[in-house]
């Protein structure tokens, strides 16, 4: 996202049932995975179903300034040629990640060994996330960092060529924390071992495998995991057909559920178990979600989800072990819990705090504009469902999921939604608008 850019108003007006046979965009995290790991590895990694979103250009970008040369058919199938680990050359030039975390985290991981100094920056809400959660563990290998504003991008990373291997325990529930220090581990001689006390998204672990280095995985007694690897690796390159995005399925899931007599079928997602968590959640409010054609692609689960607006949903409890594999989710199952009957109360949402926004604050916000009742307590949102007024206008923030959340309300509410700029939607679904009005959504241009 470029932050000078001009906003871009937009609202949604209750649309009826909608209905389609879709594909979203490819799965934003395995998509910045497989530049970045092809970018590392020897050989000629061909991309196909990438997810061209701002974020992921933005990891291309980085790449390339990284040596690596990575290149895009007319077809849209991505070829990426690698340097080998070890052997990533000094930018030339400020790297710009725009507004994706994932990239500036998992980015600083990979440069953190290598005997380079690389500087990043970002758009006005990345500059305004937490680094020091990477930079911590990351000086442990002997890199250095200098960031502006308490942890905060612009950030250097000065690489190590004497990197010490590392065991961390993750104090948050991350995949990209665990990412950042699993990647500093390729090029760092011996066994760099992650414990995470909840599971994460796991792509990082079966991409890597995916090109040759031997990742080994333990579930420990608590339910959490030990991660780990032994480096110096050599990578070789590995063909990557990227899934859809589960978090971007979740836009058209909802938007069925809460329609009643809609009926949508969202080809090829990504159905990993440790992002799966929504889904779980839906079906637990009653919604009517059929998973057919399961089937494993590189190292991941896919299948289609055929989904029906007929089972008005009902509010429950959503338990804090499910954050993790559900964690972008939120904003959009706070829209269906204000459909829902009675009340949905989400646990334990300290990190959407950390998010391209505030999000629990963003999300209040936009349930307060729309005469949504809903009430924050510690870190639970909690959101009684029923007729939604609409009306509102709600402040995006630079979010895209913000945006398209609140699209998503104004479907079914009883007054046009409007948000202040739906330009962040690019950064992981830039195709969003035409494939939901495709499908019957309302969307219009706000004045
Ligand atoms: O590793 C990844 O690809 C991601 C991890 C999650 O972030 P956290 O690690 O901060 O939970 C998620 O919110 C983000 O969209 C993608
Ligand atoms: C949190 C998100 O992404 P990132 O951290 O990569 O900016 C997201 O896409 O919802």
């Amino acid at each position: 996202m470029s932050s000078s850019q001009t906003k871009r108003p937009l609202s949604s007006a209750k649309t009826g049932p909608i209905s389609g046979d879709i594909r979203v965009p490819g799965d934003k995290s395995i998509s910045h995975r497989s530049l970045m790991f092809g970018g590392l590895a020897i050989g000629t990694t061909k991309v196909t179903g990438l997810l061209e979103g701002e974020d992921v250009l933005a990891t291309a970008d980085a790449m390339r300034k990284l040596g690596a040369t990575v290149t895009r058919d007319e077809d849209g199938t991505w070829h990426v040629t690698g340097v080998g680990v070890g052997a990533l050359r000094e930018p030339d030039s400020v790297i710009d990640m725009g507004n994706a975390g994932t990239g500036i985290r998992l980015m600083a991981g990979i440069v953190a060994t290598h005997p380079i100094t690389t500087f990043f920056t970002g758009d006005a809400s990345l500059c305004k996330r937490p680094m020091g959660r990477v930079a911590d563990p990351l000086s442990k290998f002997g890199a250095q960092f200098i960031t502006r504003d308490r942890g905060r991008p612009p950030m250097a990373v000065i690489g190590t060529d004497e990197a010490k291997p590392v065991t961390y325990t993750l104090p948050m529930a991350s995949a990209q924390v665990k990412s950042a220090v699993m990647l500093a581990g390729l090029n760092t001689t011996g066994t760099t071992t992650v414990i995470e006390p909840k599971p994460s998204r796991d792509h990082t672990e079966r991409m890597l495998r995916h090109f040759g280095v031997d990742v080994d995985v333990k579930v420990n007694d608590d339910g959490g995991r030990t991660v780990s690897l032994t480096g110096p690796v050599e990578m070789k390159a590995a063909d990557i057909v990227v899934p859809t995005d589960p978090s971007s399925a979740a836009f058209p899931m909802v938007a069925a559920l809460i329609n009643p007599d809609s009926h949508v079928t969202i080809r090829d997602v990504c159905l990993n178990p440790l992002r799966t968590g929504l889904i779980t959640t839906l079906i637990e409010m009653g919604g009517d979600i059929t998973i057919t054609n399961e089937r494993e692609e590189a190292g991941e689960t896919i299948g289609d989800l055929v989904v029906t607006g007929k089972n008005r949903l009902k509010g429950i409890v959503v338990p804090a072990e499910r954050a993790p594999s559900m964690i972008d989710e939120y904003p959009v199952l706070a829209v269906a819990a204000a459909y829902a009957e009675g009340e949905t109360r989400m646990c334990d949402l300290e990190e959407l705090r950390v998010k391209e926004s505030d999000r629990l604050a963003a999300v209040a916000a936009g349930l307060e504009a729309n005469g949504v009742i809903h009430r924050i307590e510690g870190d639970d949102l909690i959101v009684t469902g029923g007729v939604v007024p609409g009306g509102g206008m709600v402040e995006t923030h630079l979010d895209h999921r913000i945006a398209m959340s609140f699209l998503v309300l104004g479907l079914g509410a009883e007054k046009p939604v409007a948000v202040d700029d739906a330009n962040p939607i690019a950064t992981s679904f830039p195709n969003f608008e035409k494939l939901m009005g495709e499908m019957g959504a309302k969307f219009a241009l706000h004045s």
